[in-house]
């Protein structure tokens, strides 16, 4: 690995509030990806192909000061790099609405060896973790989709499950588990058999779709390699009860118990078609609250080996540390217009707005789900999102599946869900969450604050925020003692 150090400096003037666009082109070495790791600035980057300009953002975070930013680009595996061209231009920043074309910048860069580098302070490859255990194909197609560095999941646990013990992994929303579990899968993986090596399991059909398109992404041939003597797997989404019995040897879990006939069916997946020493058992989840008595069910029950390990990362902050989480009380009668009031505030990029499930009395009174009532609400009276989708258990799957992926298509979103929406759906992009109804639990709450502060290497502040009436204070204070968070008043003076 190379790590090249840049400067960020002002060229000329003193405005405040630039971001810069930064392009490195003619970039004349076969990188997969690369990924900016920030010192002070705020930065993104984009994974490219080799012949691609690279571009990455990076914000300048003392105005006033010549330096602006100073960050390091990590190149795994690399030879000698050579930049023909660098320009650095400024975009314009939210913050500021500037008369005329801002001032550009200089970028000076530095290689910097790998012996010249600290390599306890470089954050670790995904490469060096995984080497000697996942193909090299898969290596390559990991860095290709623009996986470099390992997540603290992926760090702590990809060594556990390489050794093959049973793990119950313990980690936060937007973590990166679900990386962590496909990379042990693919380490085992023979091709060569036709038979299922994998079973994983999800608690519901959108998220098995989505882990599933992972999968493919990592099993696709890279861009560059000939794969004559890999075939690649096949990843099947959806098996029914009926096809899993045909398969006898299975190896990866991960799954909520949500409901009872969930837990039912998955003691009986479990114990029925293998034994547990005949198999790796994985269990993957942000939200095991009795995590101990879970533990002991494990062993007791032969769920998982007697050696069964217990990875729990960051046990003092349930939730990632970018949510900012705030309430505003007001009467029920008036939460469409605090929502709306709110919306017209924030004016989110993208954002899910979490309503209640319709009670079976209102149902039987044949009124109107309050998920339909909200989006023709919106529809009427929020002109800023053109794009507002619904996404609730009474839609039928292929519905929701198309709402779904007309989300991942578009650049700005605002979706109306259920809790349906709440487990394990990754839509990056989303920067707000509405609590329109307070969910039902703690549990519930973390998940659904969940949906946003997804992007592993990213400081953006993400807000969720909860529409209550007075008499449910006590009810969201019962939940930020059990997640160990702080949730502050906004006062709208409607
Ligand atoms: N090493 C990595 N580098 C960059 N991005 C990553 C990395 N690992 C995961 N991601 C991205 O982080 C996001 C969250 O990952 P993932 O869906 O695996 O989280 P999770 O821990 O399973 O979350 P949840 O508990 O909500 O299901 C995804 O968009 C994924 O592409």
């Amino acid at each position: 690995m190379v790590l090249i150090k840049f400067d960020l400096t002002r060229a000329k003037g003193k405005r405040r509030g630039f971001a810069y666009r930064v392009r490195l082109r003619r970039i004349h070495f076969p990188f997969r990806s690369l990924l900016l790791s920030e010192e002070r600035a705020s930065c993104s980057t984009m994974a490219a192909s080799p012949t691609t300009p690279l571009a990455f953002l990076c914000a300048p975070v003392s105005p006033a000061t010549k330096l602006v930013s100073s960050s390091s680009l990590f190149l795994p595996r690399n030879p000698e790099p050579k930049f023909s061209t660098v320009i650095a231009r400024p975009i314009q920043s939210p913050l500021s609405t500037p008369s005329h074309e801002p001032p550009r910048a200089l970028v000076s860069f530095s290689p910097v060896t790998d012996e010249e580098a600290d390599p306890e302070s470089a954050p670790p490859t995904l490469r060096r973790i995984c080497s000697g255990h996942v193909p090299e194909h898969i290596l390559r197609r990991m860095e290709e989709v623009g996986y470099v560095l390992a997540t603290d999941v992926q760090r702590e646990a990809l060594p556990a499950l390489f050794s093959g013990r049973d793990c119950v992994l313990h980690a936060q929303t937007g973590s990166g588990k679900t990386l962590t579990y496909l990379l042990r899968i693919f380490s085992v993986m023979n091709t060569q058999r036709s038979s299922v090596q994998a079973l994983i399991v999800v608690p519901t059909r959108e998220l098995g779709i989505q882990v599933a398109k992972v999968a493919r992404l990592l099993a696709a041939k890279p861009m560059d390699l000939e794969m004559k003597q890999n075939k690649p797997c096949t990843v099947m989404a959806l098996l029914d009860g009926g096809t899993l019995k045909r398969h006898k040897s299975w190896l990866k879990v991960d799954f909520m118990f949500n409901s009872s006939k969930q837990v039912s069916s998955l003691r009986k997946l479990l114990m029925s078609y293998s034994s547990c020493n005949s198999r790796q058992t994985v269990f993957a989840s942000a939200s095991i609250p009795q995590h101990k008595r879970f533990l002991h069910d494990c062993i007791q029950q032969k769920w998982t080996k007697t050696d069964v390990v217990h990875i729990h990362v960051n046990p003092i902050e349930p939730m990632p540390s970018c949510l900012n989480h705030r309430f505003v009380t007001c009467h029920r009668h008036r939460r469409h217009q605090t929502l709306l009031y709110l919306l017209q505030w924030d004016r989110p990029d993208s954002a899910i707005i979490f309503v209640g499930e319709q009670s079976e009395k209102s149902k039987k009174a044949g009124n109107a789900p309050p998920t339909t009532l909200l989006l023709e609400f919106l529809k009427n009276s929020y002109g800023s999102c053109s794009n507002i989708l619904l996404l609730e258990e009474d839609m039928n799957f292929n519905a929701r599946a198309a709402s779904l992926s007309e989300v991942r298509q578009k650049e700005g979103y605002l979706i109306v869900a259920t809790d349906i929406a709440a487990r394990g759906i990754d839509l990056p992009e989303t920067t707000h969450i509405y609590n329109f109804d307070l969910p039902r639990s703690a549990v519930d709450y973390l998940h659904r604050a969940g949906r946003t502060g997804r992007k592993p290497f990213s400081n953006k502040n993400c807000i969720v925020t909860s529409i209550i009436a007075s008499e449910e204070r006590f009810v969201l204070k019962r939940y930020e003692n059990e997640l160990m968070f702080d949730c502050e008043e906004l006062d709208l003076s409607l």
